[in-house]
């Protein structure tokens, strides 16, 4: 980042932001300008001191056991780091994804300074809640970051000097970010260096043990950095590119986008099996490697399946999963629950993310390493689900495959099997999957001999169970063995922040240096009830990014003609209306009013902005 020190400058930029209310394009670093407007389109008023919502001593448990891993990955090398930074009196921070502080070690005396801030463990330092700051930064723009004094958004974090970088999952997922902060008033020169080194290694040592049924190749083009944080590390499900980390993106000239979509061929031009220990490789664009693949190439390739019996197919980067701090809780509680072999029934309206949680759960499992096997009961024709679900000895039935075939259910040994859509399984096959749980053995269809299974059993539905259950469309037994902690999803219309999570989402679809969503349209976005939920959200959301320029001009005219009138005004409000549903009226065309300035619309209502949020996005309408 190409900050500017100048002290003056940033406090010349802060009073033409913040007092005049035009762009200080020059006096301060354009990273810090993003962040500045993305905080303002949210509301956030710079003066105040930021409301902190610290989680309680068993939510800052849950969140350590909930990423557990990750700590104990890290937390030689956030020793490591203190010890380099002693000199200047600073602290070391881990965070997770949300920015939510889980580990901070630091001087005394510094910590003290820092915990006035509220720069402790508990505390989330997202973008969103505390303002510009670097642990914030570092995650939405997906790099180091470095933020200085005055260029905090709020008053009191001036004193911080604070320098964060962001860690990233092997599938470019971020797992954290970490975070050296210190005095402002001191140097702190090699701070950003001190940080790439020591995420460097905590990303090369997540591979480790990850892919065992992947082929991994590491490769540089110098011969003396194989072995070291500085290769480049690639992983291969069959011919397919999965993961890899940035060094081996950098060297290949990919981005986190190929992940999933570009194969072996593509990058090398030959096949893997053609590969040969000492031989150099040769990238597409001519640039010789030193490669070498790990030894547990040799293994078999993943048993991860779809319905149709495919290779699962990683979450796509792309995708840009935002959880807020319910959601992330209740995923923390219901992979408890999976750890303790109970199975997990996800309910939700179609697009409500059912899927997207149970691949999340999977990973926050303690079965995250072994495979996930999803099965979607209303894809699969009803003639093959048997077949496929419970597998099949030799010659079972015409067209059966020579040797048979294993079925999903056992595919998902020792890991995770995820029914889909179960409220849409035909009957006769419900008996046969109680069975297999109650049992826990499968029998092959063709007369095959039991054999014992183990998985953790995630189920979902867009259904009423229980009504199914009462018109005898699903069996009741099945329904208590499976529905025994039931996680209803809610409609997006009913989250507790809707603008937050839109703010959220629309930052993480965007591949380079993100922009803000003009006020206005977040107005209409956050008024609007979106039926399909995620779904239509992150596709309205795509469209829209391709229709911004650089300069990210949208207008009202973008927006898909469902968003494009205005919300119904208060005088519209029906005379049955009850109310809350007036109150919820008046708000609604408050918000619209102030272009989605929440608290500009929480002043002319006369309430807080937390009443605003509450009231007007946790109902449907
Ligand atoms: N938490 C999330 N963050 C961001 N995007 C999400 C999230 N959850 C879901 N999505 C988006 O919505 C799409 C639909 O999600 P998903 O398939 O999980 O929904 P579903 O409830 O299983 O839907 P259906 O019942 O129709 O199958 C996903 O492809 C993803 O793009």
């Amino acid at each position: 980042m190409q900050a500017t020190n100048d002290h003056q400058a940033v406090l010349a930029a802060r009073r033409r932001f913040f007092e005049d209310g035009r762009t200080p394009r020059g006096l301060i670093a354009e990273p810090i300008l993003r962040s500045w407007t993305r905080c303002a389109a949210l509301g956030l008023e710079a003066a105040k001191t930021p409301e902190v919502a610290a989680l309680s001593s068993g939510g800052l448990r849950e969140a350590c056991e909930r990423h557990e891993q990750l700590r104990r990955l890290c937390r030689p090398e956030i020793e490591a780091l203190y010890l380099d930074a002693r000199d200047t009196d600073s602290v070391v921070i881990l965070t997770d994804p949300q920015g939510l502080v889980l580990d901070a070690v630091g001087s005394t005396d510094f910590a003290d300074k820092a915990a006035r801030v509220a720069l402790r463990p508990g505390v989330q330092w997202h973008e969103a809640a505390t303002g510009t700051n670097a642990i914030g930064m570092a995650l939405i723009e997906r790099r180091p970051v470095a933020v200085h004094g005055a260029e905090h958004y709020f008053a009191p974090h001036r004193i911080l000097s604070c320098h964060a970088a962001p860690i990233l999952e092997p599938d470019g997922r971020l797992a954290g970010a970490l975070d050296l902060s210190g005095h402002a008033a001191l140097p702190h020169a090699h701070a950003l260096g001190l940080l790439r080194v020591v995420v460097d290694q905590i990303e090369h040592r997540l591979f480790e043990g990850r892919y065992p049924h992947c082929q991994v190749l590491r490769l540089h083009s110098e011969r003396s950095h194989l072995g070291t944080a500085r290769e480049g590390v690639l992983v291969f499900d069959g011919p397919r590119l999965i993961a890899a980390n940035r060094h081996a993106l950098a060297l290949l000239g990919l981005d986190w986008d190929s992940l999933g979509q570009c194969r072996y061929s593509e990058l090398f031009g030959t096949t893997l099996s053609q590969l040969r220990d000492g031989q150099p490789l040769r990238g597409l664009r001519g640039r010789e490697f030193h490669g070498r693949l790990d030894a547990e190439a040799a293994r078999p390739l993943a048993l991860s399946a779809t319905a149709a019996g495919v290779p699962a197919r990683p979450t796509p980067i792309t995708e840009a999963i935002v959880l807020d701090a319910a959601a992330r809780q209740a995923l923390a509680r219901a992979s408890r629950i999976l750890d303790a072999d109970l199975p997990v029934l996800l309910q939700g309206e179609t697009g409500a993310g059912k899927e997207v949680f149970a691949r999340q759960l999977h990973a926050a499992c303690s079965r995250a390493q072994a495979p996930l096997v999803a099965v979607n009961c209303a894809a699969l024709p009803e003639n093959l689900i048997e077949s496929e679900l419970f597998g099949y000895e030799e010659g079972a039935f015409t067209g059966a495959r020579r040797r048979g075939a294993v079925g999903l259910l056992r595919q998902a040994q020792g890991g995770v099997l995820f029914l889909d859509e179960i409220g849409d399984m035909p009957l006769a096959l419900q008996s046969r999957l109680l069975r297999v749980l109650q049992q826990r053995e499968v029998t092959p269809l063709g007369g095959g001999k039991p054999v014992a299974v183990d998985f953790r059993l995630i189920c979902a539905t867009h259904r009423d169970l229980r009504q199914a259950v009462a018109e005898g469309r699903f069996r009741a037994d099945l329904y208590y063995r499976i529905a025994q902690y039931t996680l209803p999803l809610p409609a997006l219309r009913e989250h507790a922040d809707l603008p937050g999570l839109i703010a959220d989402l629309w930052i993480r679809l965007q591949a380079g240096p993100p922009s803000a969503l003009p006020a206005e349209l977040m107005a209409r976005l956050a008024a609007h009830d979106w039926p399909g939920n995620y779904r239509e959200l992150v596709s309205c959301l795509r469209a829209l990014l391709a229709l911004a320029g650089p300069d990210c001009r949208l207008t009202l005219d973008d927006l898909p003609p469902a968003l494009r009138d205005p919300p119904q005004p208060f005088a519209a409000v029906s005379t049955e209306a009850t109310l809350s549903a007036l109150a919820e009226g008046a708000m609604r065309s408050a918000l619209a009013a102030a272009e989605g300035n929440v608290s500009a619309a929480a002043r002319r209502l006369g309430v807080s902005r937390s009443t605003l949020y509450r009231r007007l996005l946790q109902k449907p309408h």
